[in-house]
């Protein structure tokens, strides 16, 4: 499959043959993943599966061994992390790329300052920083933030903090959003929470998420890719993947509640 290029005008990601090799040893080999435009598609599998490693090839932290990437029609597979992100396939970042010590509002209008003024604008006054407020408050709207606007991002419990992580991703736009275990650490409320935000900020784009509960994964992915020792183990909605024995086998000893479809971690 290496060098295959052949585009599936469905998907809006696509890679072949994608491997990543830490001194021979294969944490992502030979992966070919298709993920339909417009769909929150989920990956999954075992501690030391390659998620993550398949997660730095996409956004460009890793550059591959072997294999191409595709990105809305785009061979993408040599750009830097910046240039995939100005292209639209965001990542939602980890929760220190919050600012503490900023409020919710204005964490929210230097994501969106960053995108839209690039950083020459850092010295200007706090009047063009205000004329980002409206989009904020839009953002903030959308991920349920609106009674934190004025709080430091630092003091908000932590299901909030994922919540402006995401505002922050929105504000970039993208096209496609990669989740790397939203719901990770989190109460079941929160859990309840962000799979609602999850489901509406997915509207109208595409969302590829690394999660290990597969109860979120379950009631939010229309399709899902199993890894295992980073190679595909199978692919399908959630009841087909659940099923298969390899999957299930994979999984015994670290979660052999898959099989009965519950909840993980
Ligand atoms: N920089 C690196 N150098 C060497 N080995 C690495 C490196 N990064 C990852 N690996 C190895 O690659 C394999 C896949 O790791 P990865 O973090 O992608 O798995 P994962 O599925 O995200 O796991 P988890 O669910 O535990 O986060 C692991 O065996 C890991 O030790």
């Amino acid at each position: 499959m290496v060098g295959d290029t052949s585009l599936d005008s469905g998907c809006i990601l696509q890679t072949d043959g994608l491997s990543k090799e830490f001194l021979g040893f294969v944490a992502v080999g030979d992966v070919s993943l298709r993920v339909r435009r417009g769909s929150i598609h989920g990956l999954i599998g075992p501690n030391g599966a390659g998620k993550t490693t398949c997660f730095n090839l996409l956004t460009k932290f890793l550059q591959p061994t072997r294999g191409s990437i595709h990105f809305d029609g785009r061979d993408i597979t040599r750009m830097q992390p910046a240039e995939v992100a100005r292209l639209g396939l965001v990542r939602s970042f980890q929760i220190s790329a919050v600012f503490p010590h900023l409020t919710v509002l204005e964490n929210v209008r230097v994501a969106l300052q960053r995108t839209r003024g690039g950083s020459f604008d850092f010295w200007r006054s706090d009047r063009v920083l205000r004329g980002f407020d409206e989009r904020a408050m839009e953002l903030l709207e959308d991920v349920g933030l609106i009674g934190f606007t004025h709080r430091p991002a630092g003091e908000l419990p932590y299901g909030r903090k994922r919540a402006l992580e995401i505002a922050t991703t929105l504000a970039l736009d993208p096209v496609m959003m990669l989740l790397d275990e939203p719901t990770a650490g989190m109460t079941a409320e929160d859990v309840d929470r962000v799979v609602k935000l999850i489901r509406r900020v997915a509207a109208g784009r595409t969302v590829l998420m690394v999660e290990h509960n597969l109860k979120v994964v379950e009631g939010l992915c229309d399709i899902i890719t199993v890894l295992t020792r980073g190679r595909v183990l199978a692919e399908g909605d959630y009841a087909a993947v659940s099923r298969n024995p390899e999957v299930v086998a994979a999984y015994l000893g670290t979660d052999p509640s898959i099989a009965g479809a519950t909840t993980h971690g």
